[in-house]
């Protein structure tokens, strides 16, 4: 299976046709096809060594897909480069944490709104006038907001590498929201996180949607998080969708249950108390 039909072509933001991307002998996505709706999470799910993360890579421009089209709102993605796409509206958490250590939480954040600013000769010289400053000054408040909507004003100062694992996630996803994305791709965001940091960033994630209006991709290994926050849910097995649609009709499908065998055993049990809880 290739991927699933388009139903509602109006609310398709990003489009997923056919991509395919090899890496010498591995051939790491192989013809995948999906779409994501406005407004919606969908996760990406499947085995340790998928493509998950080849996968958003490509839609996030660090990757180019050996073959198929990817587009945003209807247009080609794939002739826009990495920071185009950022400012085009997508934003990016990565699987290992990302940050600059030894800057403040507030610098660090203020690196990801960067890439909004028009940051040239002609608005330094409006900055001088006082346009840029006005602009400079809102610049300011929408940080703020984030660091208050991600609670995180009491390590605002903080060189981001003292931070606990779990604040560090926090603020890296802040630093993503910075860019005040439409469609923000978080990839594995409760990776080693204890069960307290996962209820926050679910909350966090929830919230991302509800108040910020953002639509949200997210790969995930944790299937109960996967399947309490997600709309839609693709399965990938080596490169290839396996399985797609609503959560639980996804895991509860045979081939899903086939590929992760051999997987961890958290995977699989978790696997098994989502068929319980169907079952119950
Ligand atoms: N830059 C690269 N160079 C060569 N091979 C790569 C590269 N990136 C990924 N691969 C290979 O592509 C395949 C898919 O890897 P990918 O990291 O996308 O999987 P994943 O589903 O995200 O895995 P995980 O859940 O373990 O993070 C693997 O065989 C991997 O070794």
């Amino acid at each position: 299976m290739g991927g699933f039909c388009l139903a509602d072509q109006e609310n398709t933001l990003l489009r997923v046709d056919g991509v395919s991307l090899q890496f010498g002998g591995v051939k790491a996505l192989s013809d995948v096809s999906f779409d994501v709706k406005k407004g919606e999470l969908f996760s990406l799910i499947g085995p340790n060594g998928a493509g998950k993360t080849s996968m958003l890579n490509c839609i996030s421009g660090r990757y180019r897909p050996t073959e198929g089209k990817i587009e945003w709102r209807g247009d080609n993605l794939l002739k826009h480069s990495i920071n185009d796409r950022a400012k085009l509206g997508i934003g990016r958490t990565f699987q290992n944490l990302a940050l600059f250590g030894h800057m403040s939480v507030l610098d660090n954040i203020l690196v990801g709104r960067h890439h909004r600013l028009k940051n040239n000769f002609l608005t330094g010289m409006a900055y001088w006038v006082g346009g840029a400053r006005r602009e400079e000054l809102a610049e300011r408040r929408f940080v703020e907001t984030i660091i208050d909507f991600l609670e995180i004003q009491h390590v605002r100062n903080e060189p981001a590498g003292t931070l606990s694992y779990g604040l560090r996630k926090r603020v890296e996803l802040a630093r993503a929201v910075a860019i005040d994305p439409e469609l923000i791709l978080l990839d594995e965001p409760m990776a080693g996180m204890n069960l307290e940091e996962k209820e926050d960033m679910a909350r966090f994630i929830i919230a991302l949607r509800e108040e910020f209006a953002m639509t949200i991709m997210m790969i995930e290994h944790d299937m109960g998080v996967v399947v309490d926050l997600s709309d839609r849910v693709a399965v990938l097995d080596f490169g290839r969708v396996i399985a797609a649609g609503q959560p639980e009709e996804v895991l509860a499908d045979e081939h899903v249950k086939k590929a992760y065998l051999g997987e961890e055993d958290e995977v699989l049990d978790a696997l098994a108390d989502e068929q319980e809880r169907e079952i119950a």
